[in-house]
């Protein structure tokens, strides 16, 4: 197992979180983490990122604990963190914003044939090379924060929510995007999200958390057979657009 997560637990205060969580990824997966605001899902991934200590319970990142380190040990082993909203940096080029993620990479002719293949997977990244990043939409900002993330040579790529406030053909087009990021150069992906649709059809497997629990994991395509998931998650029919907030009152503790 690349990522094996075992019985971690993280508090805010006397509040706890996250508990006795158990999740794995596995070489060149896609892995989807779905559940309602306030499930816990931000706090899963920072705590895997080291922005956050764990209470308790244990992350083994390709076999070696990680829990408890710090954020910049954790990413330059290969654990890089998309945080939620666009993290940019506005008043610096695309290109620059590029650059910065791959700051601590001593391998120049990587980073080259990395950034021609982020302009690849972007091409408005391309068009918008030398303009300042606090220009551009949302969504090309999310897609600068991803692209900046890639080149700090993550081995495992987190991201969380990707498709806040991005239309869904945006959305799509993203999923399709990190798809091809595993497909042409096998980085794994833990991907948080609320928009269970685009996240079950686009991952191999899948969690579901609630009130800081996994209460279940499968394939993403058993996931989207589960009749009280689809209710729940996909809107009864497996239809799109309606979220898991949406459909948040419908939440049950179990589900078979
Ligand atoms: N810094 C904090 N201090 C105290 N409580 C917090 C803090 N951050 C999060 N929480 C609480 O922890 C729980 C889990 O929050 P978290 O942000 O991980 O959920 P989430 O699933 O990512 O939700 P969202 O989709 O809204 O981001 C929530 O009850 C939240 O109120």
């Amino acid at each position: 197992m690349m990522l094996d997560v075992q019985n971690l637990e993280t508090w805010y205060g006397p509040i706890a979180a996250m508990k006795g969580v158990n999740l794995s990824v596995a070489e060149g997966r896609i892995v989807a983490v779905l559940g309602a605001n306030g499930a816990g899902k931000t706090t899963l991934l920072n705590t895997l990122a080291g922005v956050i200590d764990p209470f308790k319970g244990k992350a083994l990142f390709q076999g070696a604990e990680v829990q408890g380190l710090d954020a910049d040990e954790v990413a330059r082993r290969g654990l890089v963190l998309v945080p939620e909203g666009r993290h940019v940096y506005p008043f610096l080029s695309v290109r620059d914003n590029l650059m910065m993620g791959a700051y601590a990479r001593k391998d120049r002719d990587a980073v080259a044939r990395d950034i021609a293949r982020v302009q690849e997977w972007f091409p408005r990244l391309k068009e918008r090379d030398s303009q300042h990043a606090g220009l551009l939409s949302g969504g090309e900002q999310q897609m600068v924060a991803i692209a900046r993330a890639y080149l700090s040579a993550p081995k495992l790529l987190m991201l969380d929510e990707p498709s806040l406030g991005l239309s869904p053909m945006l959305t799509t087009e993203i999923f399709g995007i990190i798809r091809r990021i595993r497909d042409e150069t096998g980085t794994a992906v833990l991907v948080v999200e609320q928009n269970a649709a685009v996240a079950l059809a686009h991952g191999d497997d899948g969690y579901i958390m609630e009130l800081g629990r996994i209460v279940a994991a499968d394939s993403c395509a058993a996931l989207t057979r589960k009749e009280d998931i689809r209710e729940a998650y996909l809107g009864g029919g497996g239809g799109y657009g309606l979220s898991g907030t949406a459909q948040r009152w419908k939440r049950r503790k179990t589900w078979r």
